[in-house]
C-alpha cells in the first residue's frame, strides 16, 4: 500500500506527543497518544467482525472477489428508502447549480451520481448531507429531514466531502479516535473502532504520523475511515477514488461492498464510468444541474457501456474546437 513508503528526509513532522513514526510503533498508532487527551490504559480487544462499518481483517478481505475482475455490480436485494430527495434546487446568485433534482436511494444500494465537470454533483451531495442549504426542495434520511432535524439526520450519515477539511494536525489514529468521540461513541469503543479501521485500511504504518504529512491517497483513506467510524446507515462519498492507486481502489471498493452487504447504503460521485458500472446498482446522470437519466445501471447503459451512454447523454463540445492556433492535428 502507498503508506509503506517512508516520508522524505526532513518532511516528517513531530507529533503533539513528541513521538515520530519510526515504522515500528504499535499497529494501532494509539500507543503514543498524548496521555492528557487519550487515556493510557491498554487498548481493549478488537471487536469481532460484527460491526456495520466492516471490521474486515486482512484475511477476510483476501477471501473477497477482486472487484477489478467484475464488469457489473452484483445483484442486490434492496430495502426501504434510506434517502429521499425531492425537488432539490440550489442557486448561487444567477447561477442555478442544481435544478429540481429528485432521487430515491434504497437500503443496500450502491448509488452512483455521474456528470461532467461543473454539472452539480458536489452541490447535490452537499445539500443531501446538510453541508449546504438548498434554495428549495427537501432531503430526508430514514424519514428525518436533513434541514429540520439536522443533528438527527447527520447521525445516520457518514460523509466524505469533496474538499477535505480534516483536523490535519492530529495523527491518523487521533483523528479517528476524536471523530468517534465527537460522533458520540464511548472512549473505549472509539479507540477499538479506530484500531480496527486502521487495520482494515492498512494505515498502521502511518497511524502515528500527522495527517498533514499524508499523501493525497492516504488522506482520502483516513477520511473515509473517519466517515465509517459511527457505523452510519448511509455513506455519501464525493469522488472517493480520486488520487487513489488502483490496488487501494480495489481494496476500498471491497470494504464498501462489505459495508453494503452488512446493510449499509452508499451514494457516491465519480468520473470513472468503468468503476461506477462495476460497483453501482443504480446511477443518475446529471448535466447542467438536471438529472437527464437515472435508474439501474443496466437500464441507463442499455446494450453499451456506461461510458458510451454517458458520452451520448452529455454530448460535450469537441475539445479541439478553437485550438487551430496550436498548429497540432488531433485527428
Ligand atoms: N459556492 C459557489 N458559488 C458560486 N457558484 C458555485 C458554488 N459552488 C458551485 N458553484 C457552481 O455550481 C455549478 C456546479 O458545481 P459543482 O461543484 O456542484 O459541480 P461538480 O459536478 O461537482 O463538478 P466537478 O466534477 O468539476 O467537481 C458550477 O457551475 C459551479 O461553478
Amino acid at each position: 500500500m502507498t503508506e509503506a513508503a517512508e516520508p522524505e528526509a526532513g518532511s516528517e513532522t513531530e507529533t503533539p506527543g513528541g513521538a515520530q513514526d519510526d515504522g515500528e510503533s504499535d499497529a494501532s498508532g494509539l500507543d503514543d497518544e498524548p496521555v492528557d487527551v487519550i487515556e493510557s490504559s491498554p487498548a481493549p480487544p478488537r471487536p469481532e467482525r460484527d460491526l456495520r462499518f466492516g471490521v474486515a481483517t486482512a484475511a477476510g478481505l483476501s477471501t473477497m472477489t477482486p472487484v477489478a475482475r467484475v464488469t457489473e455490480a452484483p445483484h442486490r436485494e434492496l430495502g426501504e428508502a434510506v434517502l429521499r430527495v425531492e425537488g432539490l434546487t440550489k442557486a448561487f446568485g444567477t447561477t442555478v447549480a442544481v435544478r429540481d433534482v429528485s432521487l430515491e436511494v434504497r437500503k443496500g444500494s450502491f448509488f452512483g451520481i455521474v456528470g461532467p465537470n461543473g454539472a452539480g454533483k458536489t452541490t447535490t451531495l452537499s445539500m443531501v448531507t446538510g453541508l449546504l442549504r438548498p434554495t428549495s426542495g427537501s432531503a430526508t434520511v430514514l424519514g428525518v429531514d436533513v434541514w429540520r432535524a439536522s443533528a438527527k439526520a447527520r447521525s445516520h450519515i457518514g460523509i466524505l466531502p469533496d474538499r477535505l477539511r480534516l483536523f490535519d494536525q492530529l495523527t491518523g489514529a487521533q483523528l479517528l479516535y476524536y471523530t468517534g468521540v465527537l460522533r458520540g461513541l464511548p472512549a473505549d469503543e472509539a479507540r477499538a473502532r479506530a484500531a480496527s479501521l486502521i487495520d482494515t485500511f492498512e494505515l498502521s504504518r502511518s497511524a502515528s504520523r500527522l495527517v498533514v504529512d499524508y499523501s493525497a491517497g492516504m488522506t482520502k483513506k483516513v477520511a473515509l475511515a473517519s466517515a465509517l467510524i459511527h457505523s452510519p446507515d448511509l455513506l455519501v462519498l464525493d469522488e472517493p477514488f480520486e488520487s487513489i492507486d488502483p490496488v487501494s481502489a480495489g481494496q476500498l471498493t471491497d470494504i464498501l461492498f462489505e459495508y453494503v452487504d452488512r446493510g449499509g447504503t452508499v451514494m457516491l460521485s465519480s468520473h470513472s464510468m468503468d468503476l461506477v458500472q462495476r460497483v453501482c446498482d443504480h446511477v443518475a446522470v446529471i448535466v447542467d444541474g438536471e438529472i437527464l437519466a437515472d435508474g439501474t445501471v443496466a437500464e441507463v447503459r442499455g446494450d453499451v457501456t456506461l461510458e458510451e451512454r454517458f458520452r451520448d447523454i452529455v454530448r460535450g463540445p469537441r475539445q479541439t474546437e478553437g485550438l487551430d492556433w496550436l498548429g497540432i492535428s488531433f485527428s
